[in-house]
Parts: C-alpha cells; sequence; structure tokens
C-alpha cells in the first residue's frame, strides 16, 4: 500500500561563513497511515531539519539541494507555497519542542486556537468555532476552558501549553501529526502526561505520527516503526521491536547500550565515546568510523559510504560491516 508519508534521498544544505553545513544528505523514510514513526539520534543528527523540510519550513539560505517529499503520493517539496500553506495544520499538524515558538504571545490562547480551526473549515459560524475550541481544550484536560479561552501563552504553565499546542495540532483533524521534542521542555512527571494524551488525540483522530525524541524509552512504548539518525542520514529503520532487540547498526547498538535501565547503576552505562563529525566537512566513508566499536580504521569504512540494505520485515541498515541479528 502507498506509504502515507515518503521521504526520499533529502538532503538539506545551510551555507555558513565557515562553509557549507550537509544538515541532511540523503534521509529517506516511510511512514504508513495510522503508524508511529519514532526518529531518534544524537543532538545535531538532523531530525528537525528533516521535519522541517517536510513542512517546506527550512528557512532561506538553508535549502534542500535534492531529494522527494511524497505526502498521500503528492510531491510536496515543489507545490506551490499557498497549497502548501493549506495542508500545514491541515492535513500536516506539527508540534514544536517549545510551544512560545509557535504561539502569538499577544494573542488569547483560545483565539489562535479558532483561527486554526477557521482556517480549514471557514464556513463555521462563531459559535460553532468557539464551543469546538472549548470541547478541544476539554479534551486535552485544560482545566476550566471557558475561562482559559481568554488567557495568553504566558499565563498558561508549560504543560498546559503543550496541552494547548496538542488540541491545536488536532483541531483539523490532521493524518499526520509532526512532534519534534514535544516534551523535552516539561518536568518529568508531565511528560508521561503529555505523551499520553498527545497518544490518545492521535488515536481519536486516527493521524499518523513522527515523533522526534531523544528517549528511547518512548519510543519503544509508543512507536510502531523506528528511524535512528546519524550526522545527517539514516543509519537505521525498522519495526521498533526488531530494532531495539536486534540491532544492525553499530551506533544503534551503541545508543540501546547507553540508554539508562530502570535497574541500571550510572557507572553501568557505556555512552558513546567521542562525538559526531562537524557536518562542515564529513568524512568520505561511514560518518561513524571514528567512533565505530567494529568499524574504527578499517578501510572500506573510512573510503565508502556505505549503503542503506534492506533485510526481512523492511528492517534497513547502512553499515559496511552489519551485524546478523543474535
Ligand atoms: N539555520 C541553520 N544554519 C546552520 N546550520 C544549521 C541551521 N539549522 C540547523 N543547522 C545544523 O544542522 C544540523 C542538524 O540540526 P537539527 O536541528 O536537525 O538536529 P537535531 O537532530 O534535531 O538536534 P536536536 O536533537 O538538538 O534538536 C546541526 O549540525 C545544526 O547545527
Amino acid at each position: 500500500m502507498r506509504p502515507l508519508l515518503a521521504v526520499d534521498d533529502l538532503a538539506v544544505e545551510f551555507p555558513t561563513d565557515d562553509g557549507v553545513v550537509r544538515a541532511v544528505d540523503g534521509v529517506s523514510l516511510r511512514v504508513g497511515r495510522g503508524e508511529i514513526l519514532g526518529v531518534v539520534g544524537e543532538s545535531g543528527s538532523g531530525k528537525s531539519v528533516t521535519a522541517m523540510s517536510v513542512l517546506g519550513l527550512v528557512r532561506p539560505p538553508g535549502r534542500v539541494t535534492r531529494g522527494s517529499v511524497r505526502f498521500d503520493g503528492e510531491e510536496l517539496l515543489t507545490l506551490p507555497a499557498r497549497r502548501l500553506r493549506r495542508i500545514r495544520g491541515g492535513r500536516i499538524a506539527m508540534i514544536f519542542q517549545d510551544p512560545m515558538t509557535a504561539l502569538n504571545p499577544v494573542v488569547p490562547v483560545g483565539v489562535q486556537i479558532a483561527e486554526a480551526v477557521r482556517l480549514h473549515q471557514p464556513r463555521l459560524g462563531r459559535a460553532a468555532v468557539r464551543a469546538r475550541v472549548l470541547e478541544l481544550l476539554a479534551s486535552v484536560g485544560v482545566a476550566d476552558p471557558a475561562r482559559r479561552y481568554g488567557r495568553h501563552p504566558h499565563e498558561y504553565s508549560g504543560g498546559m501549553l503543550q496541552r494547548a499546542m496538542i488540541a491545536m495540532a488536532v483541531a483539523n483533524r490532521p493524518d499526520l501529526l509532526i512532534a519534534d521534542e514535544p516534551t523535552t521542555a516539561l518536568d518529568v512527571t508531565v511528560q508521561a502526561q503529555v505523551l499520553g494524551l498527545l497518544d490518545t488525540a492521535r488515536r481519536e483522530t486516527g493521524a499518523a505520527a513522527v515523533l522526534i525524541t531523544h528517549d528511547l524509552g518512548v519510543v519503544a512504548e509508543l512507536a510502531d516503526r523506528v528511524a535512528v539518525m546519524y550526522a545527517g542520514r539514516v543509519v537505521e529503520h525498522g519495526d521498533v521491536h526488531q530494532v531495539f532487540t536486534t540491532p544492525r547498526h553499530p551506533y544503534t547498538r551503541g545508543l540501546l547500550a547507553g540508554r539508562p535501565a530502570p535497574a541500571t547503576a550510572p557507572g553501568d552505562l557505556t555512552p558513546i565515546q567521542g562525538s559526531p563529525p562537524d557536518l562542515l566537512a564529513p568524512p568520505p566513508g561511514c560518518a561513524f568510523e571514528p567512533r565505530c566499536a567494529l568499524g574504527a580504521g578499517r578501510t572500506v569504512c573510512r573510503t565508502s559510504r556505505p549503503e542503506r540494505v534492506a533485510a526481512a520485515g523492511g528492517h534497513v541498515s547502512a553499515c559496511h560491516l552489519r551485524e546478523e541479528p543474535v
């Protein structure tokens, strides 16, 4: 069946005074209808830039230099801005890490959600729009929505604001939700509530989701499939259970080994040594080679880019020394 979202060989560059940053360099992803794809990887691996490209939100001088982003079969990268705007906030909605960046600080939260509703349902009357906003706010657990309707973003707590953002995102029953670190800025106790709510809202609307996170536990719990990013590329992609139980890429193995397990003492963690490469001058071979337990120093890893290879069940990995499942 045709995937809802198909990203192929996407590349995004940012020209800077020091040279060109190759932030995303050949990313391919698939998201099926109603499915949750978790996207993980260290800071700077290109997760946010990939998400922004899907919605045409990469700001100049950053630019998409190659690739394709098809949503429900339609190419988004060449879509006129006006049509893309109609898809954004409609069939595709985004939730950012910091709601304050997405909201207007001088407009009451309820009014902003009402604007989102009206944008895609212009024939709805004033009272019906307001009723819909109150219903949305109540559905995400915002207490006393009638009173909160007129409050400004700074009068909301971080958790409440992220709830309101979820309400706004699902207002038009999107087919795809893109959530970029939606709970990172929140207290740990609120994080779980907001994630649970996001999942409920998603299930109620039947939306698929791309969930960008640092938290492998969240991916294990919520996602159906996972894409592991490293230095602007997807190094492993597949069913969550399969990838987490039988990782094929040494980077994924390293991430999983470095993951704090409840029963693990801090000293038992084995974080991956070293740091990601400079994206101004990425290495010619495998970007993970200098840090790789298996490939460091090997000629093939230093000199040639590993191709993506698919194994059984659509489990894709890009490694010259790909490990067979154990
Ligand atoms: N406007 C920009 N100008 C120059 N470089 C940029 C710009 N935006 C992003 N980058 C670079 O692109 C790379 C990928 O960034 P991105 O924000 O996608 O990473 P990420 O995986 O989402 O990280 P994090 O987990 O910290 O959010 C980084 O090296 C970043 O410095």
